[in-house]
């Protein structure tokens, strides 16, 4: 059988969109068609063609076009949603919901009629109900429709462990629940440094501290940038995420999937450890939560479903 490069589709040409289609064609998943909207049609060809430049200095061959025509993206193996508006500071992420859930429902539109098959990541802010509105629109069943939140929030919460440990960070594992905003419940007892819990390592003071700092690690790049908000981090989140599904690598990552009944919600997208492989989220792992974890997810929770009422009501 000829080998078939793999087909991803990044909508959203702006700076999560352009980033993830050049991490993406960096480590050569696929061919990558990046996709705006027609206003920014020349811009986004610009920046494929800039990045496609680049590749015979870094030595990769994926090809990378820009467009604004979905007949383009036809067929896709895998889409990554990453159009919408972004916060500034001042705002909070549920700010973005109407705009955001609109781009949501005309993006998901072209997608499914042109990549019937395909698999769908979200990026757009509110993640966890964005996720559910494209989820909603595609009518594809929930293994195909995935948000990302928890790459990302463990991502922050490893890095500022292994700063106050001095190690390094391929050594600190990290472990967060819950929904993409300041409510999200990053898991010390599931976390570890070189098999070690985090616990027996860091005084509870800087723990807390650390949590609370990954709790608006968002927030703080907002208020460093001034007019948009984190890019590089999320990019290589979601290309972790798509190297997991595109290589049926069956990872365990934490990621915004649907729950039908796990940790006892229903009908709800959230962020919870997964088994990413070849048929998107595979398996959706449970945890025994004590009391306490689990008020604090119940919290979290609130926070989704009060956005997403904004959306039904
Ligand atoms: N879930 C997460 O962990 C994270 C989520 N985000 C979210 O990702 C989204 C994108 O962020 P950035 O790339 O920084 O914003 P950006 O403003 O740089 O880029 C957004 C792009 O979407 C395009 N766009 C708008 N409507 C469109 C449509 N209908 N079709 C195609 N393209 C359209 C815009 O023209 C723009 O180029 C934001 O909502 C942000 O909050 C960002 C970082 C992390
Ligand atoms: O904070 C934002 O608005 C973007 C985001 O979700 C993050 O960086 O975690």
């Amino acid at each position: 059988m000829p080998i078939v490069r793999k087909k991803i589709s990044v909508i959203g040409a702006g700076f999560t969109g352009a980033t993830t289609a050049f991490m993406l064609a960096q480590k050569e998943l696929g061919d990558v068609v990046l996709v705006d909207i027609p206003q920014a049609e020349n811009p986004t060809k610009g920046k494929a063609l800039d990045m496609l430049e680049a590749s015979p200095v870094q030595g990769f061959d994926s090809n990378i076009i820009g467009t604004s025509n979905y007949e383009e993206t036809a067929n896709s193996d895998l889409v990554i949603i990453t159009a919408g508006i972004a916060r500034k500071p001042g705002m909070s992420r549920d700010d973005l919901v109407n705009t955001n859930a609109k781009v949501m429902r005309a993006v998901t539109e072209q997608i499914v009629k042109h990549s019937p098959d395909t698999t769908i990541m979200v990026l757009t802010n509110p993640v966890d109900a964005m996720t559910y509105e494209v989820y909603r629109t595609s009518g594809f069943p929930k293994h195909r429709v995935i948000g990302q939140s928890g790459v990302l929030d463990t991502a922050r919460f490893r890095t500022f462990v292994a700063q106050e440990l001095n190690v390094s960070v391929e050594d600190v594992t990290g472990f967060v629940l819950g929904g993409h905003g300041d409510d999200m419940v990053p898991l010390i007892r599931y976390s570890y440094a070189g098999g070690i819990p985090l616990q027996n390592l860091i005084p509870q003071d800087r723990l807390d501290a650390i949590v609370a700092r990954t709790r608006k690690g968002g927030a703080e790049i907002v208020n460093l940038l001034g007019n948009g908000s984190a890019y590089y981090a999320p990019a290589a989140s979601l290309v972790q995420m798509a190297e997991a599904f595109l290589k049926d690598k069956k990872r365990i990552l934490p990621a915004i999937a649907y729950l039908e009944g796990e940790y006892g919600y229903n009908d709800l997208y959230l962020g919870v450890p997964t088994i990413i492989g070849g048929s998107g989220i595979e398996k959706v792992i449970e945890l025994e939560l004590t009391n306490d974890e689990k008020e604090a997810l119940d919290r979290s929770v609130d926070s989704v479903r009060k956005v997403m009422q904004v959306l039904q009501g």
